[in-house]
């Protein structure tokens, strides 16, 4: 395993509404997504762009680390236990990035990590699965193959 780019931030709450005003209002974030549904994922979502080089640099402003905003889509999203426990949020998984979906699914099962539920699609629209947070030091982790365009 090579590790790859942090894709995204998984951050859960309960309104993205209020979250979204937070990231702009509180943070200054200047590109934000509207948010969409996911229901087959059971989640509402956006992202807020980070920059990818230091603010002021000049450099590119945007193109970095994300923060994925997931709201519950309904009674049976996968994040309601965690806002059970969690009822103002948190930060929730993050998201690194590899070549192959596949080949990082057989070398993480082959390294006996639990793989949660089969490889599906994603938000940004390519093929994820999710590790099991307690084989992955407690952060639960979700592995996305890298968008065609990005390679
Ligand atoms: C896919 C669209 C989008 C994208 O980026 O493309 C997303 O990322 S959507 C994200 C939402 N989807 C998921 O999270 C799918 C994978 N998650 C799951 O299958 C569950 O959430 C699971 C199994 C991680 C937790 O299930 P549940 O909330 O029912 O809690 P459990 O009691 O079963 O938890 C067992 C154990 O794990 C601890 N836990 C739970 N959630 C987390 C977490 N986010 N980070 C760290 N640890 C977590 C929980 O506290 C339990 O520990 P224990 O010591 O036994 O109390
Ligand atoms: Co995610």
């Amino acid at each position: 395993m090579k590790l790859g780019r942090l894709n995204h931030i998984g951050v859960a709450t309960p309104s993205i509404a209020d979250s979204i005003a937070h990231y702009r209002d509180t943070m200054g974030a200047t590109q934000i997504t509207a948010p969409f549904d996911l229901p087959e994922q059971g989640v509402k979502v956006c992202f807020v762009d980070t920059p990818t080089h230091s603010t002021g640099s000049g450099l590119s402003e945007s193109g970095g680390t994300q923060i994925e905003l997931i709201e519950p889509f309904d009674e049976s999203s996968p994040i309601n236990g965690f806002l059970a426990k969690n009822p103002a949020g948190g930060q929730h998984h993050v998201c690194f990035e590899v070549p192959d979906i596949e080949e990082a699914r057989a070398e993480f099962e082959a390294m006996g990590k639990r793989i949660l539920g089969p490889t599906r699609i994603g938000a940004h629209g390519t093929p994820i699965f999710f590790l099991h947070p307690k084989d992955m030091q407690g952060i639960l982790t979700e592995i996305m193959e890298t968008p065609k365009e990005a390679h």
